[in-house]
């Protein structure tokens, strides 16, 4: 699958949220969007899946601008890039495997969903896909008893019941404690070096996107400002995207991933003390 973004924007009054956004992603990898807060990064993964449209632009899959589709071809994009959001968005009242299941809602009949009729095959590949990440013990338990790095791992299996050819992620940690984002992240990640899926996230922390993506675009005031690899976003990058000053040192630092993250903390503290 070739993904070309060339030129999307997106504007909201007089605020061009995302202006001109373009880059071309030619076989699966795992992508971390940074920036600072209102740099454009939710709008910008908001577009890709037509959740929000664009004001202009194009965003060519395989040829095909995915921003002109309608209908029923539009809800078939949708489902091929499945959206996973910060605050998990499941349905609390129910249990895990019908969260799960509503990943089918494209695919599908309303009035199926609505009534909760689901075939034994579906139940069964949603309790199969639970089972791969850890949570299936969990199936019947209401989604609201559930922690909140287990709640986003449901969300990341309802993700994965679309069988999308994306993932795209909204600051998928950033409502976590270290420990369960990194569960969350290493989910994400193995998602990606198992199934060839590519993997967008959007995220707050520098040093979780250095640590997690293989290329990292850096947004600054609606504009990408940086595309390339985790070792091309040295000290001046980083400040250039962040933009020098007190907002940029407590991104760095925030939600630091506990584990092998020695480097990334160096970095942050190299960030700091310059
Ligand atoms: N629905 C909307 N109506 C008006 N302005 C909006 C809307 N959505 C976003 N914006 C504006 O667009 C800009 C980019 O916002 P966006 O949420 O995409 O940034 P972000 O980088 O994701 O920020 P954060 O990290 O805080 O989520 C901001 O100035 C924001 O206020």
């Amino acid at each position: 699958m070739r993904i070309e973004a060339q030129n999307i924007t997106r504007i909201f009054g007089s605020t061009r949220a995302v202006d001109a956004a373009s880059f071309t992603i030619d076989r699966p990898m795992m992508i971390g969007i940074i920036g600072s807060s209102g740099a454009g990064k939710s709008t910008l993964l908001r577009m890709l899946n037509r959740l929000t449209d664009a004001s202009d632009g194009q965003l060519l899959v395989d040829g095909r601008d995915v921003l002109a589709l309608r209908g029923g071809e539009k809800r078939s994009w949708q489902s091929d890039c499945a959206m996973i959001f910060q605050q998990f968005n499941l349905v609390g009242r129910l249990d895990v495997v019908s969260n799960v299941l509503h990943g089918l809602l494209n695919k599908r009949g309303t009035l199926s969903t609505l009534f909760n009729i689901w075939s034994r095959a579906d139940i069964d590949r949603a309790i199969a896909i639970l089972d791969r990440l850890g949570i299936a013990e969990q199936a019947t338990k209401r989604a609201e008893a559930l922690s909140g790095g287990q709640q986003q791992r449901v969300a990341i299996a309802r993700a994965l019941m679309q069988d999308p050819k994306i993932i795209l992620a909204d600051e998928p940690i950033a409502s976590l404690d270290p420990m369960n984002a990194q569960v969350v992240m290493d989910t994400l990640r193995a998602i990606h070096d198992e199934d060839g899926r590519t993997v967008i996230c959007n995220l707050h922390t520098l040093d979780t996107a250095r640590r997690y993506c293989d290329r990292v675009i850096g947004m600054r005031k609606g504009r990408i400002v940086f595309d390339g690899t985790p070792e091309q976003l040295t000290t001046g990058v980083a400040r250039d995207i962040y933009g020098a000053g007190v907002d940029f040192s407590e991104t760095a630092t925030s939600t630091a991933i506990g584990g092998d993250t020695g480097g990334d903390r160096e970095y942050a503290e190299q960030m700091l003390t310059d």
